[in-house]
C-alpha cells in the first residue's frame, strides 16, 4: 500500500476486509427463461459453477451385498459448502407444486395429497427442445414439428442450473447413463415424506439407472426387497441415513427388485428443509405425462419466501 496516498484520518480508522456478500446479495445477472416456466429461473452463481468440475468429491462405494441390489453411494457427491449453497439456491428459485390427485379402485375413489413438494423439467427420448418458442418441441428423429396433441403437459426444458448438474452426473456414472429428467422433490419439515415405491415404470425401460442426490436436511432413506420366494418379509430394511451433498446411484435390477422410502421423522433435523433430486431417463411419451401429471400437475405454483421462511403461493 502507498502510505504517502493515505490521509491522517485513514491511516486511523481500522483496515475492514470488504464484507464477502451473502448468496442473497448476489446479483443475478442471467436466467433460463422458457413460456413452460411459471417465472424465469436463475443460472447458478459463480460460486457454485466453479466448484462443478471438482465433482465427485469422493470415489463412490458400490453396494451389491444383497441380491438384484446395485447401487453406488457417494458420501458425499457434492462437498458440504457447495451442497449448503447449492440447496439455498434450488429452494429460492425453481418453481414448486404440492400435487392432488385422485385414484379409483373399482367404484372406490381416493383423494391423494402428495406429502412433499415438487417439481420436474425434461422431455423424453422421442422429442427434443429446440431454442424457438414458437415451435419448442420437434420429434427427435425427423426434427418435425410434434403434434400439439403428444403430450397432456407441456414439457419443461431442464434449466441451465440443473442442467449443469446433471452434466456433472452423467459424466461421474460410469456405465455412461444420459439423463433427460430432472425431479426435484422439497421436504419442508419431516412431516414431508415419499412412501414405499419402485421407480420401475416402464416408460424408463428395463433396469433403469436413477441417480439420486440430497441437499439439506438429513434424512433416512429406507430399502427393502419387494415380496418374493425365499426372501425373509421380515428382514429389516436396509436404512441409509443421506447427508447434505451424498448421491445414491441405483442401478441394474435394483428398481425391479428392491422398494425405498423417506419415512416421516421427528428430531433435531425434522423442521429442516430436504432437497433431492433424481435424475432419469424416459424412452417414450408416457413418461414425460406421468411425471408431469405427479409432479406438476394442474394445482398452484409455490415458491420460497425468504422473509417467511417457507413456501407461498407465486404469483
Ligand atoms: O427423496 C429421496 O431421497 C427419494 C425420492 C424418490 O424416491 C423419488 O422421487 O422417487
Ligand atoms: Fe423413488
Amino acid at each position: 500500500m502507498n502510505m504517502a496516498k493515505r490521509t491522517l484520518e485513514s491511516f486511523y480508522k481500522p483496515i475492514s476486509k470488504p464484507k464477502k456478500p451473502r448468496v442473497e446479495d448476489t446479483p443475478q445477472s442471467s436466467y433460463s427463461r422458457h413460456p413452460s416456466y411459471p417465472f424465469p429461473i436463475a443460472d447458478l452463481p459463480p460460486s457454485i459453477a466453479n466448484a462443478l468440475p471438482d465433482l465427485p468429491a469422493t470415489t463412490p462405494r458400490s453396494i451389491t451385498n444383497q441380491s438384484h441390489l446395485d447401487l453406488l453411494y457417494y458420501q458425499p457427491f457434492i462437498p458440504q459448502s457447495t451442497a449448503r449453497e447449492l440447496f439455498h439456491f434450488l429452494r429460492r428459485e425453481l418453481p414448486f407444486y404440492r400435487v392432488q390427485y385422485t385414484i379409483r379402485r373399482g367404484p372406490n375413489t381416493t383423494q391423494i395429497n402428495t406429502p412433499r413438494f415438487t417439481t420436474v423439467f425434461g422431455v423424453d427420448d422421442t422429442s427434443l427442445f429446440t431454442p424457438n418458442n414458437d415451435c419448442p418441441l420437434v420429434d427427435s428423429k425427423s426434427h418435425t414439428p410434434i403434434p400439439s396433441t403428444k403430450y397432456k403437459y407441456t414439457p419443461r426444458p431442464i434449466p441451465a442450473c440443473l442442467d449443469a448438474l446433471r452434466q456433472r452426473v452423467e459424466a461421474a456414472t460410469p456405465d455412461g447413463t444420459r439423463y433427460n429428467f430432472c425431479l426435484v422433490n422439497y421436504y419442508a419439515t419431516g412431516e414431508d415424506s415419499i412412501s414405499y415405491h419402485s421407480d420401475d415404470e416402464r416408460f424408463l425401460g428395463p433396469n433403469p439407472c436413477i441417480a439420486s442426490l440430497s441437499l439439506g436436511a438429513q434424512r433416512d432413506f429406507l430399502m427393502k426387497h419387494k415380496p418374493a420366494e425365499g426372501v425373509d418379509a421380515a428382514r429389516v430394511p436396509i436404512k441409509m441415513s443421506l447427508g447434505s451433498g451424498d448421491m445414491v446411484v441405483m442401478r441394474g435390477e435394483t428398481q425391479a427388485n428392491w422398494l425405498h422410502s423417506i419415512p416421516k421423522r421427528k428430531g433435531c433435523e425434522a423442521h429442516r428443509g430436504r432437497i433431492n433430486i433424481t435424475f432419469r431417463r424416459a424412452v417414450v411419451p408416457g413418461g414425460t405425462d406421468n411425471y408431469y401429471n405427479y409432479n406438476v400437475g394442474e394445482g398452484k405454483v409455490y415458491r420460497w419466501s425468504e422473509e417467511e421462511g417457507r413456501m407461498v403461493e407465486a404469483c
